[in-house]
This record gives structure tokens, sequence and C-alpha cells, in this order.
């Protein structure tokens, strides 16, 4: 599991830990770490130089901002300048860290005032890699200039970025990025993740996140947010033992479908079957049914009216793909909400919700899926909102719509009343595909019928999910292609394999 502190948490436990260890003692260990990436990084090629030439003769720039971030770069700098990288560093701060200029200084770095504008846009521009130690988890806000002109110098430069802490411009604690901000190739972060590493639009700006152990960790309390890893999802994973039969492995209800919407429905029952269930029973009109039938003819169908009696035993329920938004879908999914069952509710369904949240007031697990424009109309905002403070929202709607609740997007979030954040790191641009919800609800359904827990079985859900679209958009590793819901559902097996391998 990678865990992500917010900035207060990191201030405490670095103030405890500094307590115990001589002065500088943690910027030291953290420039050592920032430097020792860079010399790996230079030594695997760069982009003006033969590759594998190593650190001597690098042109590195460090962008220096006034505070501690630009502490840390300076020192780097000078640890790089005395393995004979040629170091320049770009003062952009009122002020700068006394320490780590003099000691730049002393390993030969060279000290560019950010107002020499001509000198500082050739540096950049040959760099064959620059530190943005502009700004740490002390920044807010947007970048003001004279660091949002050298974000955009340095974007336009060749050299392979690397921030020092976080990515300047990105808020810490959130992800939030409020106009320009840094994009690293690779961001050297210190002592414990920070959320916005790990969440968009903050984690698209991070590149590559390495993780530099400062002696943090007995000082930090529980995580805000964390990112599991395959190892976390795969010991969650329910196996079959000989012992199991259908009804032990979990049968899922699936009211999905309806006469003008019908695909939502096939590729939920396929999501659940494909997810592990012992059963599938598929709830819906005549024309779902048949086509879930000819697709699936594993599960067992009923034509239903506007009631679910006698659909027979389930363990879990997903309600809502193309089910319709009318009297007969409310009334439905108020029955599928009556039950002691765990249900999850999707699409149409949200929508429904989202008039009646009444529905919600239950004891048993509800899991909603939505996306950000769902998730809008959920809390009554709108999705741009959402999109910018992803995390703030999906805690919000956890809390408020006392749920587990799943935010679909470039990183999926998924979040509890009470309990770190999850961000899933699986996924592809590629998954952004009609239909991918639909194989992602069933996915998930399977997982809670059989037996796991909601926020686990969303977070395995959306990791299989991910991992499954990964393996079918880009099979081989060696260049990615246009996936269909139904390619995911395919690739699900050897998700499975994958994880379980
Ligand atoms: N603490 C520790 O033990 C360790 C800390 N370490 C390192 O210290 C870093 C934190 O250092 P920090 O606290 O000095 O803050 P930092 O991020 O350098 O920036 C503060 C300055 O930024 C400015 N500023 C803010 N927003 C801005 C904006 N939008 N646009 C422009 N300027 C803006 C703000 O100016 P002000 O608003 O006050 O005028 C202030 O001067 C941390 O990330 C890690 O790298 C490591 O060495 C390990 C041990
Ligand atoms: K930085």
């Amino acid at each position: 599991m990678r865990y992500a502190h917010e900035v207060d948490k990191v201030r405490t436990a670095e103030r405890a830990l500094m307590a115990r260890l001589p002065d500088g003692t943690l910027m030291s260990r953290a420039a050592a770490g920032l430097a020792s990436v860079c010399a790996r990084i230079l030594r695997g090629g760069r982009p003006h130089a033969e590759p594998g030439l190593g650190v001597y003769g690098a042109r590195v720039v460090l962008l220096v901002g006034g505070g501690d971030n630009g502490g840390d770069a300076l020192y780097a700098g000078a640890g790089l300048a005395r393995r004979g990288a040629g170091v320049t560093a770009v003062l952009a701060g009122t002020k700068s860290h006394e320490g780590g200029l003099a000691d730049l200084r002393a390993a030969g770095g060279r000290v560019l005032p950010v107002a020499e504008e001509e000198r500082v846009a050739t540096a950049i521009d040959r760099a064959d890699l620059i530190i943005d130690g502009m700004l740490g988890i002390g920044g807010r806000g947007g970048l003001r200039e004279p660091y949002a002109g050298l974000a955009r110098r340095a974007a336009d430069s060749p050299a392979i970025v690397v921030a020092c802490d976080l990515p300047s411009g990105v808020d810490a604690s959130s992800g939030q990025v409020a106009g320009a901000a840094v994009r690293a190739d690779v961001t050297v972060t210190f002592g414990t993740y920070k959320p916005g590493l790990l969440v968009d639009p903050g984690a698209e700006h991070a590149g590559v996140v390495e993780l530099v152990d400062i002696g943090l960790g007995p000082y930090l309390p529980d995580p805000d947010v964390c990112a599991p890893l395959a190892e976390d999802v795969a010991v969650r994973l329910p196996r079959p033992t000989s012992e199991s039969n259908k009804y032990r492995r979990g049968v899922v209800g699936v009211l999905a479908g309806s006469e003008t919407f019908t695909g939502a429905a096939v590729l939920a029952v396929g999501g659940a079957v494909r997810g592990g269930a012992g059963m599938v029973r598929f709830a819906s009109s005549e024309h779902p049914v048949e086509l879930v039938r000819q697709r699936w003819p594993e599960s067992v169908t009923t034509v239903i009216g506007d009631s679910l009696d006698g659909i027979g035993r389930v363990q879990a329920w997903v309600a809502g793909p193309g089910l319709g938004t009318d009297e007969r879908a409310e009334a439905l999914l108020a029955q599928v909400l009556a039950t002691d069952l765990p249900v999850l509710v999707d699409a149409d369904g949200l929508t429904v919700l989202a008039r009646r949240r009444d529905l919600l007031w239950r004891d048993a697990p509800t899991v909603l899926t939505p996306h950000a424009g769902e998730l809008a109309r959920l809390l009554g905002t709108d999705a741009g909102e959402i999109e910018a403070r992803r995390l703030e929202h999906v805690r919000r709607a956890a809390e408020e719509l006392t749920a587990t609740v799943l935010l679909k997007g470039s990183t999926t979030l998924i979040a509890e009343a009470d309990r770190p954040v999850r961000v899933n790191p699986t996924g592809t641009p590629w998954l952004a595909t009609a239909g991918s919800g639909d194989v992602l609800s069933g996915l998930t359904g399977a997982l809670l019928a059989g037996g796991v827990p909601a926020i686990d079985a969303a977070a395995t859900g959306a990791y299989l999910h991910g991992l499954a679209a990964r393996l079918s958009a880009d099979p081989y590793g060696d260049g990615a292609a246009p996936i269909s819901a139904y390619d995911v559902l395919d690739a699900l097996p050897e998700a499975f394999r994958t994880l379980a391998g």
C-alpha cells in the first residue's frame, strides 16, 4: 500500500522527528535521496548527450524557490556538482536557503538570479535535467510569477524534469491545480506520499513518484489517502475452495436494462459472470432478458413488471445500468434498497437517487459508482467543481449519502466515512468508453455477493477493471489501441490471473 498524508500531518511528524535530530538532518536526508534519484536518471541517458554517460558533464538546472523546498534542491545540486555535473541554480524567491546556497557554491555550482531572463532561458533550454525546487508543501494556490513563467519554460525544454517533494503548483493535500504548475517526469517525495501526488489533476503532473525515507514513519498518524499495490489487492480476492458451491461463491442479482436500453444489461451481467459470481440472477423486461439469455446462457433470467417478487435468493444486488429513470425504475430500485443486502447502484439508478435520496437510509452496505456528472446531480453541484476537487467531493459524498462512493475518472477514488480514501492505480485513458462502467458494476457486485466488504469490493473491482483495460488496450506493452467495453470483459480472466499469479 502507498500511504499519503496531508500537509498538517506531515508537518507535525516532521517537528516530532526533528526534535530528536541535529539541525539540518532531515534536509540532508531529503537532498541525498533527491540527488541519488537524479544521478540514476542521468546514468540512464539524457537528451543532449550519448545515453548512459552518467552524471559527469551533465547539465543540471535547479529552479529554486524561497523556502525549504529550494533548500533541498540546492543541497541536491551541490551533491551532483561534486560528482561532476555542471549545475546552475536559478534563484526565483525573494530569498534563498543560505546553507544550501553556500554548499552549492562551494561545490562549484553557478548561480543565476531569475531577473537575468536570457541566460535563464538558455540554461533551461539546454539542460539535461531540471530540478523543480520552487514550492513544496508550503505552496498555496496557483503559482505566482516568476515561478509560473519558469514552470512554462521548463515544460518547453527537452530536459527531464524532476520535482522535489511535489510539482510546484500542485496542492499537496488535495491534488488541486489552480493555474500554472510544473509537469514532472519524476517526483521525488520525502517521508510519505502526499494525497496530491496520487489524486488528479495533481497526479498527472507528478509523473513517476519515488518515495525517499527520511525516518518519518514512526511519527505519522493514520493516512488520509492510500493507493493499493497489486499484492494488497491480491490478498482480498475471493478464491473458491473445494468446499465452494455456487451459493457460497455468491449469487448476485442484476436489475438492469429496459426496452430502450439493452446493452448496459448485457455488459453488467457479463461483469458479474466474469467477476466470479457463483450465479447471476437477471431481472428485467422482455427484450433485455432475451438478449442476456443469448449472450450469457449461464445466468438465470426473469421477466419482471414493477415487482421483484419471485426472483429467488441473492446475496447482493447491482441496480441501475440502462434501467431508465421513470416511476417503474424508481419502484424497482426502492424494492432493492429496502432489502438488507449489499446493493451497488450505478447509472440510471443514481439519477433516480438524486431525487430520492431517502432511499439511501438503510443499514446494509450501499456502493454508489458515479462519474463526475452523476455525483454532481447527487450533491447538487456541477461536474467541473467535482473534477477540480475530486478528493473533497468523494469524501463529502460518502458522508452525506452514507454510502461507499466510487468516483470514476482518470484516477478512480473510493471513499467511505472515517476511512482513508483509496486511489485506484490501474486504468488507461482508453477505458473512457461507453459501457465500461456497466462491466465495473457487475464485477463489483459479484465481489459483494462473494462476501467482500463494500470498500474492498469497490477497490478490488476498480483495480481488476483498470488492469483488464490495460491488458486489452496494450497487451504487449508496446503501444495502446482503442478498446470496447466487451474487450474489458474479455480481458477480466487475464486480469484475475495476473493478480493471483
Ligand atoms: N519541514 C521539514 O522538516 C522538511 C522539509 N523539507 C522540504 O521543505 C519543504 C517545505 O518547505 P517550506 O515550508 O519552507 O515551504 P515551501 O514549499 O518551500 O514554500 C514556501 C514558500 O513558498 C511561497 N509560496 C507559497 N505559495 C506560493 C505560490 N502559489 N506562488 C509563489 N510562491 C508561493 C511562500 O511565500 P509567501 O506566500 O509566504 O510569501 C513561501 O515562501 C518540503 O516540501 C520539503 O521539500 C525536506 O527538507 C524534509 C524536511
Ligand atoms: K517542487
